[in-house]
């Protein structure tokens, strides 16, 4: 099915923990957006690319049916999504990891119960919001549990007496403390990801997609980048270049008139601190210089 609409759509979570980082990544990819009055529909000012504001529960169905091409959510409701569609429909798929809304999956028990390994919840009760994913590793597990869904507040189903153990999102693990329970095993990693629609797309939008995914890889890879620029006797580099938190080999430039020295630019992640550079200046560099990366393109 080709989708007949010009103008890309992506759905981003309206409100909670990956609306605004979500919209601040289309931001540094360089989209502008103007909100329509019901604050529900971004339209893309300087590229033909649109923001659906949504739950994010509803970013796979959104995939599903056409009504936008990518999407911004958890790998862990796209997980979800993908095992709990009916069968022989096609799922949207994990396009880019977008590093941040880490968290994981895990089972959790309580604190000084008798539950010390996975395999000791055979024949009890699991409340979770995630069943397909608690499912499919209790079988890959060949644990047989009974699973309480429970569309929020999980942590609290072993103290209601509704369940012998959950399964739910941590990242700090100050909710689960906060309940008397501790983590048994994680099931599933997750962080936001680019999801993508599983419908072919016409070329002008498959070429509006690749645009935008290169450029939200550029905008990651921009992340604490730094240029460092210097110049030093050639027969400094090896030691100088020890000393750099490179990306990648540095260029190495020869000087007019000055056979015996190099201009160096390396692409350096991390702290160049004051330290740094006094060091690489005992080396012998000199005209050190520190530039912040703002925009790559692979
Ligand atoms: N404690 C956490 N730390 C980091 N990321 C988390 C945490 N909890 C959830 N996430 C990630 O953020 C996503 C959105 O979480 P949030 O709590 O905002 O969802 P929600 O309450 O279902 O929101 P909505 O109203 O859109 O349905 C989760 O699906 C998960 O990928
Ligand atoms: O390990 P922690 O850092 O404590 O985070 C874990 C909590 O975060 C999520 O809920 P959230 O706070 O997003 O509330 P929600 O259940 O209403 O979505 C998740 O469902 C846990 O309850
Ligand atoms: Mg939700």
């Amino acid at each position: 099915m080709t989708i007949a609409r010009d103008r890309l759509r992506v759905a981003v979570q309206k409100s909670g923990r990956l609306a605004e980082t979500s919209l601040s990544l289309l931001r540094r990819a360089g989209l502008s957006f103007r909100a329509s009055r019901d604050r529900l529909f971004l339209y893309g000012e300087n590229l033909p690319i649109d923001v659906l504001l949504v739950r994010d529960d509803d970013i796979p169905g959104l995939l599903m049916e056409g009504s936008c091409e990518l999407g911004i959510v958890g790998r862990n409701v796209l997980a979800e999504q993908r095992l709990t569609a009916l069968p022989g429909t096609d799922a949207p798929a994990e396009r880019l990891a977008l590093g941040f809304g880490g968290c994981r999956l895990s089972l959790a028990v309580t604190d000084g119960g008798p539950i010390t390994v996975p395999a000791q919840l055979d024949g009890l009760r699991i409340a979770t919001s995630y069943p397909g994913l608690l499912a499919d590793w209790l079988a890959v597990n060949g644990i047989r549990a009974e699973i309480v869904v429970l569309s929020g507040s999980v942590e609290i189903a072993p103290r209601l007496g509704k369940a012998d153990a959950i399964c739910d999102l941590v990242s700090s693990g100050a909710t689960l403390a906060a309940n008397q329970l501790h983590e048994l095993v994680a099931i599933l990693h997750s962080e936001a990801v680019l999801a993508a629609s599983p419908h072919p797309l016409g070329s002008a939008k498959a070429e509006q997609v690749e645009r935008l995914c290169a450029r939200i890889e550029g905008a990651q890879s921009s992340d604490g980048a730094r240029l460092l620029m210097l110049q030093a006797p050639r027969a400094a580099l090896a030691a100088i270049t020890r000393l750099l938190p490179v990306r990648e080999s540095p260029s190495v430039l020869s000087l007019d008139g000055l056979p015996d020295d190099i201009a160096v630019q390396a692409l350096c992640s991390g702290a160049l601190d004051w330290q740094h550079l006094e060091d690489l200046k005992r080396l012998g560099a000199r005209g050190l210089m520190v530039l912040n990366v703002e925009r790559m393109l692979a």
